[in-house]
């Protein structure tokens, strides 16, 4: 029986609930974050979204078919076009320029994270490197998912964060993040036993540094 994208989560389900459900986001859902916390979550997500999209060029870079090399260039342009366009507008409207975001100091946890990532890109294969790249594509798309079947969630107006679950809960980003699904799926089919635990120490690896970005603006730590 071939593996699939399911798996690897199942793999590692008590870190990716604490991911998914980490009180950094049940504050975003019930406007109850606090806006500094949220502030340096904001600003280091977007040295975060900078060397996230390194990753996915190094993805393409490692594609040897034209399919691959699509894939990549859909990571990509979800982060450039969607993301870090919204990126750029949201932070705005919080008071914070975008030069002041460029000169930031990284933040250990942002640091930790994006370097885990692209160093796996580079020793592993692509497959490797879309399994590091997977928590956080699939990862906020679920997030985003969770959120809006939350009854305690708050929308609109009175939710200050509202305009962030309506970045993730986009058909441009569900949509990047259903073809990461399928490129996954396809690939984790054809694994065998021993290489899938590999892929899942990758996987549970990176939802880890997840949760410790998510940890990182809660305690607003550098
Ligand atoms: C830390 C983090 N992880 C994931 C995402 C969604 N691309 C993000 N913006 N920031």
């Amino acid at each position: 029986m071939g593996y699939r994208f399911s798996d690897l989560t199942a793999a590692c389900q008590a870190d990716w609930r604490a991911y998914i459900e980490h009180p950094f986001v049940r504050g975003l859902g019930d406007a109850t974050l606090d806006e500094g916390a949220f502030r340096h979550y904001l600003q280091q997500d977007y040295l975060f979204l900078i060397h996230f999209a390194r990753a996915y060029a190094l993805a393409a870079y490692k594609s040897r078919t034209l399919a691959d090399l699509r894939q990549a260039h859909e990571g990509l342009k979800a982060i450039l076009d969607v993301e870090l366009g919204l990126h750029v507008d949201y932070c705005r409207d919080w008071g914070i320029a975008e030069e002041d975001l460029a000169a930031l100091p990284e933040a250990r946890a942002t640091l930790a994270y994006t370097r885990y990532v692209l160093d796996t890109g580079h020793r592993g294969d692509l497959l490797d490197l879309h399994v590091a790249l997977a928590p956080c594509l699939v990862g906020y798309g679920e997030i985003a998912r969770w959120l809006t079947t939350r009854p305690s969630t708050v929308r609109g107006q009175a939710n200050p964060y509202d305009a962030w679950i309506g970045m993730y809960e986009s058909d441009e980003f569900q949509d990047a993040m259903h073809a990461e699904l399928e490129w996954l799926d396809a690939r984790l089919a054809e694994v065998t036993p021993g290489r899938f635990q590999e892929l899942s120490e990758v996987f549970r690896d990176a939802t880890r540094l997840e949760i410790d970005f998510w940890q990182m603006g809660l305690d607003r730590t550098d």
